[in-house]
């Protein structure tokens, strides 16, 4: 064994160790080579039973370790991979083992040799599975036999240094390097504590599997893990509370997945895609199947109109042909009737003339006699003459006749076959019309589509945006608490190696009490803990009541004040608006507050609101935030909510939404809560009738939008609409339709609502603007009459709600209207009323004596909501385009006025037994 041998470990070795065997010792270099020289008999190792070299593959995903006896045919030069299995990269090694005194070494011998010959090795009672999973997951070496009995390996200054330990745990000064022998089974590390004041010495332990020769990464990592590992005694709570530690990371990350996941976005937004899929298939279906058939019937229609046209023109001319030859035929008939006639009186006269000239005597035949008779004659002759043209005419004309006739027969057969191939192209006419009408449906449908896509589109990306947000909230709250839990352990490791080190100081020798108060601190530590969770819980609950305290005091004061409520409703960014925009409007988590970079001053202002929705609210939430309040009309007040915004705000869509899913607005909501109400109120022996109204102010007219419905119940559509006031005071609109819903029917209730929301969406005063393709050119207010009566108590209830979409604010050059006489009028009377509004907040707000109601229809109509006898809540609408930055600053500021008036408290129209009750 004179010579040296010399082994080439993984990359990355540690500068210098030392193992030994009972032979040989074995030294790693600061070059990363491991030697093996003979050792003398007063080496401490000498006579060890057996030795052990840690084969670490340097890689970081694991290392393998293996006890092996040497021979002195160590091959010159051998390199070992794997990730922690023993596996063999160099056919040429020529390691020999001896017995091995210990069994597990045996064991791990034999999986070396199996290796060797590229078997995949379990070791140290591991069974395949845990092996192939260890390997796939983290690659960590197998585990040590249990008994394993290490030597001690010294690592020197200046290898700590360079390990940069110092930056992890600056208290910890590594000790000149010096070696000891130790019983127990673990890799010793000996440092001084450097507190401040004393150096104490102590020892920090680590379980051999992290000795021998590795890569700087793996090092590094590794005494990290020298220090979590340098009370092996405390591995097990330290480890317990690491796996806590790491539970409550974990449960963490799991939380913010699941608040995501809870609020519903994920499959929302699922459900959303696949409904913006479908609704750009049906879209594209339909304009495909729109264009031709559109074609055809124009083409057909054309070539119709042409046919017919010419046909008719020669049924007239054959008519008018036939009636000239009727005519003359009659004229001729008359001549040829006259001619005959006066050749009857001739021939007559000539027989007289004969008859006479036969009676007379030849020889007193008188010459006057004669000269007559000659005259009849020719005349005669002539009358003959003029009877045979006649009778020569009468034939040509009778020919003519039957000429005609038969033209008349050939032309009418032709009209007759044109007759029925105008039924014929009459019954295609009608089957396009059909068609036609199918395609307005069609077009109706595409409408709402268009407009539930694009609703959803927006509505889609504002929950991506939200998702956004919420993962980055997440990530960062995950961030953060990890790094609290990290400075926790490095907390917990100090305070634990100073226990430890005190406790060694005051009785080194003995474990089993270091034991006790290792696990009494930990018990502390654990109650600690405890004690800090408990606290926080609480402080949580008394936050959330403090929270609902407020709000419930909040609104205690409010309905004392009689405030109107406003709520401000950003919409999302539409498919329609400049790309890459970025929003003035910014709303803060409050959920109160916004603030909106003014782009004139370019400063930003900061408004609050009793309420403020992101554009990533839906309609749900926003249902949810008035649903008191609409059901408080069910308690006898009367409720008005009214949207107020420049126009394509979506002021509509708050309002009435769209389609019959999550994008109904809060009319169809608010009536879908009513029913129910009024449903369950039943039990409580309440009877309720609900019956519904629907009217346009446009351009300061009023207009009944059920009004068809209510026709057909015998009614007149010309019926002129007043604003009228009751005996109580009240106003009220004079010949309004009011459609009875029906309360017990829940879904027949509904069908009747969309059914009278569709005949109201159809008369109602809509355009096309620059700023809004179905733009509002008129306020429109829905209208519930709600009247209960109780069995019991024999109270009668009457409440009402109002809910109003008023017609966008907008300026003219924006909105385009200017151009069109019709739209400029709509427009100037939209702004006249909405400027009528604000005098009458105005007023209110300063506590004026007249407030003026009767300037506009508008107010006159919702005198009694404005004035404090009803409850009132405005939504300002805002778009979040940097364009309308103006606008929004406009009507922030209405709303801010808004929010000052003070109405006093709502009164609730209740009687009991007749008599009025407040
Ligand atoms: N919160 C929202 N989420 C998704 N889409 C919205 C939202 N608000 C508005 N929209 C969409 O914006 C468009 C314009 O909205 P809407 O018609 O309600 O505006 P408006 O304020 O009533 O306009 P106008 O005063 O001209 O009638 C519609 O296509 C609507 O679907």
């Amino acid at each position: 064994m004179s010579s040296r041998r010399r082994m080439s470990l993984g990359g990355g070795a540690l500068r210098r160790a030392a193992l030994t065997d009972n032979m040989s010792r074995i030294n790693v270099s600061n070059n990363n080579r491991v030697t093996s020289s003979p050792m003398n008999q007063d080496d401490p190792y000498f006579g060890t039973p057996h030795k052990s070299i840690d084969l670490d593959d340097g890689s970081a995903n694991g290392s393998c370790a293996s006890s092996i006896r040497r021979s002195s045919s160590v091959p010159r030069r051998q390199s070992f991979g794997g990730s922690g299995l023993l596996s063999r990269n160099n056919s040429a090694t020529n390691l020999k083992s001896t017995e091995t005194p210990i069994r597990d070494r045996r064991a791990m011998l034999e999986a070396w040799r199996k290796a060797k010959g590229g078997e995949t090795v379990c070791v140290n009672g591991e069974d395949a599975a845990s092996v192939e999973t260890r390997k796939r997951t983290r690659g960590d070496p197998p585990p040590l036999p249990p008994s394993s009995k290490q030597h001690r390996t010294t690592l020197s200054q200046d290898q700590t240094s360079t390990d940069g330990s110092h930056s992890l745990y600056p208290n910890y000064r590594p000790t000149e390097g010096h070696s000891q022998t130790s019983a127990r089974s673990y890799h010793t590390i000996d440092y001084i504590e450097n507190d401040g004041e004393n150096r104490i010495p102590f020892t920090a332990r680590t379980p051999s599997r992290f000795r021998g020769t590795m890569g700087s990464a793996r090092r590094k990592s590794l005494l990290g893990q020298n220090i979590y590992h340098q009370y092996e005694d405390q591995e097990e709570p330290l480890s317990q509370l690491t796996q806590e530690v790491d539970n409550d990371t974990s449960f963490a990350k799991q939380e913010a997945i699941d608040s995501v996941e809870d609020a519903g976005l994920l499959s929302q937004m699922e459900r959303m895609k696949q409904r913006v899929e479908q609704l750009e298939k049906e879209k594209m279906d339909l304009s495909m199947s729109k264009a031709p058939l559109e074609a055809r019937f124009r083409q057909k229609e054309d070539a119709w109109q042409k046919e017919k046209s010419s046909l008719l023109d020669q049924i007239e001319d054959s008519k008018a042909s036939l009636r000239e030859s009727d005519e003359r035929y009659r004229d001729l008939q008359e001549q040829y009737e006259q001619a005959s006639a006066e050749m009857i009186h001739l021939r007559q006269e000539l027989r007289k003339a004969s008859s006479s000239r036969a009676t007379t005597d030849s020889s007193s035949i008188n010459s006057s006699l004669w000269s007559r008779q000659l005259q009849n004659d020719r005349d005669l002759t002539e009358m003959k003459e003029k009877v045979r043209a006649a009778e020569e005419e009468i034939s040509g004309i009778r020919l003519a006749k039957v000429s005609l006739e038969k033209e008349l027969h050939a032309t009418r057969i032709e009209l007759s076959c044109l007759e029925r191939n105008y039924d014929e192209l009459k019954a295609e006419y009608d089957e396009i019309a059909a068609h036609t009408s199918e395609n307005n449906e069609a077009e109706i449908k595409l409408r709402v589509l268009t407009e539930e896509h694009i609703a959803t589109t927006a509505a889609l990306n504002a929950v991506y945006a939200d998702l956004d947000a919420t993962k980055a909230q997440a990530v960062a709250a995950m961030k953060e608490k990890e790094n609290s839990h990290k400075k926790e352990i490095e907390q917990l490791k100090f305070d634990l190696s100073v226990m430890k080190t005190r406790a060694s100081k005051v009785q080194p020798d003995v474990d089993t009490s270091m034991q006790v108060n290792e696990e009494e601190d930990e018990a502390v530590l654990r109650a600690r803990i405890e004690e800090r969770d408990k606290r926080i819980a609480e402080l949580e609950a008394e936050l959330l009541n403090g929270e609902q305290l407020r709000r419930h005091m909040h609104n205690t004061i409010q309905e004392l004040r009689g405030n109107i409520r406003v709520y401000v409703r950003t919409r999302p960014f539409l498919p329609g608006d400049k790309q890459n925009d970025e929003s003035p409007v910014d709303v803060s988590p409050d959920g109160e507050s916004l603030t909106i970079l003014d782009r004139r001053s370019g400063s930003p202002i900061d408004f609050k609101f009793d309420k403020v929705f992101p554009p990533s609210a839906g309609q749900e939430l926003v249902f949810e935030e008035v649903s008191d309040f609409v059901q408080s009309a069910l308690d006898g007040y009367h409720v008005c909510l009214f949207s107020y915004g420049q126009t394509g705000s979506g002021k509509t869509h708050t309002m009435q939404g769209c389609g019959n899913g999550p994008m109904r607005g809060i009319i169809p909501r608010a009536v879908e809560k009513i029913l129910d109400q009024a449903r369950s109120l039943n039990q409580h022996k309440w009877n309720f009738t609900v019956s519904a109204s629907f009217l346009e102010i446009y351009n300061e007219d009023l207009k009944d939008l059920l009004i068809s419905m209510k026709s057909s119940k015998g009614s007149s559509s010309s019926e002129k609409l007043s604003i009228k006031r009751n005996r109580e005071g009240r106003s009220y609109v004079d010949g309004l339709a009011q459609i009875p819903i029906d309360v017990n029917d829940p879904l027949a209730g509904m069908q009747q609502l969309d059914a009278l929301m569709g005949v109201a969406a159809r008369s109602r005063s809509v355009a096309s603007t620059k700023m809004n393709s179905q733009s509002s050119r008129s306020h429109s207010v829905f209208m519930l009459h709600l009247n209960g009566f109780n069995e019991e108590s024999g109270a009668i209830v009457n409440g009402a709600l109002n809910l109003c979409d008023l017609a966008g604010s907008e300026r003219l050059d924006r909105s385009g209207a200017g151009a069109d006489a019709v739209r400029l009028r709509e427009t100037q009377s939209i702004n006249k009323s909405l400027s009528c509004l604000g005098d009458v907040f105005n007023a209110l707000a300063t506590g004026a004596s007249h407030v003026p109601y009767r300037n506009s229809k508008l107010t006159y109509l919702l005198q009694d909501c404005l004035s404090g006898d009803g409850k009132a809540l405005m939504f300002v609408n805002l778009s979040p385009t940097t364009a309308s930055c103006g606008e929004s600053v406009c009507s922030l500021r209405f709303a801010q006025r808004v929010n000052q008036v003070e109405l006093g408290k709502a009164t609730k129209h209740i009687e009991y037994g007749g008599k009025g009750k407040r």
